[in-house]
């Protein structure tokens, strides 16, 4: 018997409901084609530098279903946050489309480009360093309505609407004037969520968002990002090396290794019977107890 047989075995057992908020038989609301991301390098010596090219993205394609969580998981160096920022238009993919509603969205530019940066909003994973240090939280929030010239709802005035906004993902809207500084590393997480929510996103890119916070501010705000889902029926790209987090949050599961995607799933077939090899070697490093 392998050592990874009932270790996934173990990681099955009282899988928690992640379910509930997909529809069956959801459509895709984004599609990755072929994606693949070359980088310029520098090698050689002092007197002579040699350029090349480095594969860091070779050829992934994946479906993001409406209403779902895709989590994209594989060790440091696989390509996770480099595919996320190609499908995020943060990085022009070197080759490969992404189509977004089945719109080819890759050349996007104009309109087209900044309905798509409304449609694809991202929560990074140190909230310090991607909040303005010198903003408020109400400004912070409500920034991307600002970049896409939009009204606050119901003819309300920004400021309301970041209040809003901060009961609704648990902070006190009397904070609202605070600046980031003044938030614990939770708090300062649910100001990114709020603004990547505040101009009502299809779909949230999590760019290991719940990685730097403690375990139970870690389940406080994954309860949240569920919550919210739920409500608002958007998609995420959940990106993390911690399998106690896709096992709490993903439908289904992408792995990556050194730039390919080596298995796609939903989250119970990849907890129960991975097909990859390099998949049960990730899940055999996860701590026992972590499904205890
Ligand atoms: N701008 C860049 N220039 C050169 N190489 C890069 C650049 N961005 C990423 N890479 C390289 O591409 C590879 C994939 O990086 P990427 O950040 O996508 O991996 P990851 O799976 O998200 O890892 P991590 O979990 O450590 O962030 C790595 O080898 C990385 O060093």
């Amino acid at each position: 018997m392998t050592s990874s047989t009932p270790r996934t075995v173990d990681a099955a057992a009282g899988l928690p409901d992640s379910d509930a908020g997909l529809r069956p038989g959801a459509q895709p609301i984004l599609t990755a084609l072929d994606l693949t991301k070359e980088f310029d390098t520098r090698g050689g010596g002092v007197l002579i530098r040699q350029k090349s090219r480095f594969r860091a993205v070779d050829g992934v394609s994946f479906d993001l279903l409406r209403g779902e969580t895709l989590a994209l998981v594989g060790e440091s160096g696989s390509g996770k946050s480099t595919t996320a920022r190609m499908i995020a238009r943060l990085i022009e993919p070197t080759s490969g489309t992404v189509e977004l509603d089945g719109v080819d969205v890759t050349k996007a530019s104009g309109a087209a480009l900044q309905s798509f940066r409304r449609a694809v909003q991202v929560v990074f994973q140190d909230p310090y360093s991607s909040l303005n240090p010198r903003h408020t939280a109400a400004d912070i929030i409500t920034a991307p309505l600002r970049y896409q010239r939009l009204p606050a709802p119901a003819g309300g005035n920004h400021r309301a609407y970041a209040q809003q906004l901060m009961e609704r993902v648990g902070l006190n809207p009397d904070h609202a004037s605070r600046h980031p500084a003044q938030f614990s590393g939770g708090q300062a997480q649910r100001i990114g969520i709020a603004r990547a929510i505040s101009v009502r996103p299809k779909i949230v890119i999590c760019d290991e968002a719940v990685s730097a916070l403690d375990v139970s501010v870690q389940a406080q705000v994954i309860d949240l990002l569920k919550d919210l889902q739920a409500d608002e029926g958007f998609s995420y790209v959940f990106i993390t090396h911690d399998l106690a987090v896709v096992r709490q949050i993903a439908h289904r599961v992408a792995v990556m290794q050194r730039g390919g995607l080596v298995e796609l799933g939903t989250r119970e077939q990849i907890f129960t019977d991975p097909q990859d090899d390099y998949t049960r070697t990730l899940l055999s490093a996860v701590p026992r107890i972590e499904f205890g």
